[in-house]
């Protein structure tokens, strides 16, 4: 329906009387974004970059950039960074401990928050005076605020920048897309829980991304499954009536990169703002993130290998 509301664009009924109707109607598009340019030149010195979409809101995508940024960092010779472009309920400065802190403007750009040595954050949520305001924008703003966090941050020589974004295929998508158009991004990941509402909104997700030619890393089915402490038996919270994220990867010929259980302590480090891989190393959500993170890390460097040799 997009497509042909597209094809339609300046001729439609509801286009008369519009200013822009002969323009539309024209299909003359205006010229790049000279922006486009600028972020490439801006994020040439980033070696990976990683877009982690969800289809539905609240499946768990942050508390999973969180944890990726964190398990990639945790390799004190790598250099990783997380750009929260949810900017309407950016929660990651929360998760990652550092809510009430504020960026500093320096001679090279935005200055982000350090979680760590080799860890830095950067959010709308920092640029707010309390974590209570709320932003209340509009496409072109949003835009412009993207276009500032990867053209005017002082991001550096990066291993990894993880990019957490809002759910659905808003705004925001479109513009991190069309801002890193000029630029090698490895690939997104997609988050879901096990139930059919969730998974119905990721494969429009997994449309939107090959219609925007956006390589698909893989899928991790968050919430999937409790272990009861007291009995051990495993209870399905969110019940996979279509086969979960398993069939749906068998379907549409996707990897599924692992299942994380629902986990309380997960939730608990999230609002504390501390990492659940350090509080919990042991538990088996802290493994299946562990996995997960190796497989990105792995189809981050065989990707550079066929790159390069297509170069
Ligand atoms: N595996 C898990 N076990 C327990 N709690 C979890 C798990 N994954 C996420 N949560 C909790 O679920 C809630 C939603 O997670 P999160 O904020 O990461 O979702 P989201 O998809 O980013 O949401 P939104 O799109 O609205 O920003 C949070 O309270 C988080 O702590």
């Amino acid at each position: 329906k997009i497509a042909e509301s597209c094809e339609q664009a300046g001729k439609s009924a509801s286009c008369q009387g519009c200013p822009n109707q002969t323009l539309c109607a024209s299909g003359a598009t205006k010229a790049p974004d000279p922006a486009i340019a600028e972020i490439a030149e801006k994020l040439s010195t980033v070696k990976h970059k990683i877009l982690v979409l969800s289809g539905k809101g609240g499946v768990g995508k942050s508390t999973f950039s969180a944890h990726l940024a964190h398990a990639l960092a945790s390799d004190s010779t790598k250099e990783v960074a997380l750009l929260d472009v949810d900017i309407c309920g950016p929660s990651i400065p929360r998760i990652m401990g550092i809510e009430g802190e504020q960026v500093h403007q320096s001679g090279s750009g935005w200055s982000p928050v350090y979680v760590d040595d080799n860890l830095a954050v950067m959010s709308i949520g920092l640029l707010l005076s309390s974590p209570d305001d709320a932003v209340i924008w509009r496409g072109p703003k949003k835009n412009g605020m993207i276009k500032q966090f990867l053209r005017d941050v002082d991001w550096g020589d990066l291993d990894y920048l993880v990019v957490d974004t809002p759910p659905g295929t808003s705004d925001e998508h479109l513009s991190i897309v069309q801002y890193l158009s000029s630029t090698h991004v490895d690939g997104a990941i997609i988050i879901t829980t096990p139930q059919e509402v969730s998974l119905q909104d990721v494969r429009k997700e997994i449309r939107f991304c090959k219609k925007v030619k956006l390589p698909i890393i893989g899928v991790v089915e968050n919430m999937s499954g409790f272990v009861c402490p007291k009995c051990k038996n495993t209870s399905q919270i969110f019940p996979p009536t279509t086969g979960g994220a398993e069939q749906m990867c068998a379907d549409l010929n996707l990897p599924l990169l692992g299942k994380v259980p629902l986990d309380p302590r997960i939730a608990r480090s999230c609002d504390e703002g501390k990492s659940f891989l350090s509080e919990v190393p042991d538990s088996p959500a802290a493994e299946v993130y562990r996995r997960i993170v190796q497989s990105i890390q792995d189809y981050c460097s065989n990707h550079v290998t066929e790159q390069q040799s297509t170069t």
